[in-house]
């Protein structure tokens, strides 16, 4: 803890030291990238991908890459704001367990490793429509305790995360963070029918109402209108990019967690991807207002880190085009017409 015993204090100290690219790996990368046997630039953005791991790992090489799932329960549950009971979160970490969910499945097809991590599940979170999520101490233990998906030195980390209630609690942040009317971040989540979206953005409404006043300070918000799986996600963030460690994020839900730190930084999501724009209607929102382009758009809406795992195949390949490609001269192939 700092100096002051405030233990908000040391996520902001941290905040404050992050360490930047390597400029001297980036350069090595473009100058190989101009020898391999391809016009240049036609692998696209499959180019930019190497560099991004480059520059955080010194090379364009993924041998460990691991998907994260936080898993967390919320009291706002009881304001009947999904189609599904809370019991589904917990569920649902037992199929985790046992190698049944769409994770367990992209996981296997792409090679990547699965740690679940479940966060107090017996414990909901308070309903954020009436009280804080969290008290302070809760919050930034949570944010530490997520700094363990470091565990295992994992060199790509892709950000997931599971807990029926969790949109509303995305769309409360967003609204929080960045304005605007509760409606325009609420979507269907898991299912939700047309009165139940307008019910879900009357919760968000009120618990814009409950909280104001306290509103400013991104670490306050996520204490008070977050929960435990987007503190443990605001942790796997910070601690990735102390160890420069690059980190693709999910969907809708994971970025509500990233809008936290891009709020108060936005340099600190200088080491993130964006992997692709979820279904809910607030994503799209969400990435423009932050600036962030995602690598893709298939109409997906699981969360669990698929859409991030996903993405995870495509960087592992554009890594292995740089690091495994022939140069013109290995191959003897022509680099320019006529030559
Ligand atoms: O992240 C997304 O894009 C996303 C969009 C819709 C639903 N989800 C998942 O659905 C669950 C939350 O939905 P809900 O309707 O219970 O709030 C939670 O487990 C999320 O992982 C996730
Ligand atoms: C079955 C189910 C699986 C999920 N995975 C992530 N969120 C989910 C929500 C439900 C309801």
């Amino acid at each position: 803890m700092s100096a002051s015993g405030l233990p908000f204090d040391d996520i902001r100290d941290l905040i404050a030291n992050l360490p930047s690219a390597d400029r001297a790996a980036i350069r090595a990368k473009r100058e190989r990238e101009a020898q391999l046997t391809k016009p240049p630039g036609s692998l696209g953005r499959l180019e930019d991908l190497s560099e991004w791991v480059a520059g955080w790992r010194g090379s364009a090489t993924i041998l460990r890459p691991v998907v994260t799932v936080f898993a967390g329960t919320h009291g706002v549950t009881k304001q009947g704001v999904s189609p599904y009971p809370s019991e589904v979160t917990q569920q649902m970490v037992t199929n985790f367990a046992s190698g049944g969910a769409a994770i367990n499945q992209i996981c296997a097809a792409y090679d990547l490793g699965l740690k679940v991590f479940d966060l107090a599940l017996d414990y909901p979170t308070g309903d954020i429509s009436v009280e804080p999520a969290m008290d302070e101490k809760t919050c930034a233990a949570t944010i530490a305790y997520g700094m363990e998906a470091l565990a295992g030195e994992p060199d790509l980390i892709c950000l997931g995360e599971m807990g029926i209630g969790n949109t509303t609690v995305a769309a409360a942040i967003y609204c929080a963070l960045f304005g605007g009317d509760p409606a325009d971040w609420v979507g269907p989540g898991t299912g939700l029918d047309d009165a139940g979206l307008k019910h879900k953005a009357e919760v968000v409404a009120r618990a814009m109402e409950t909280h104001k006043g306290h509103l400013k300070d991104p670490l306050e918000i996520l204490r008070r209108v977050g929960g435990r799986e987007f503190a443990a996600m605001v942790g796997a963030i910070l601690a990735a990019r102390t160890q420069r460690v690059p980190l693709v994020i999910d969907g809708f839900v994971a970025t509500a967690a990233a809008a936290i730190l891009h709020k108060m930084e936005p340099s600190a999501l200088d080491h993130c991807l964006f992997a692709h724009v979820s279904a809910e209607p607030g994503h799209i929102k969400a990435l423009s207002v932050m600036d962030k382009v995602p690598l893709f758009a298939l109409g997906m809406r699981l969360g669990e880190g698929t859409g991030a795992a996903l993405a995870a195949g495509i960087v592992k390949a554009a890594c292995q085009c740089h690091t495994g490609m022939a140069t013109f001269d290995q191959a003897a192939v022509s680099n320019k017409a006529g030559t």
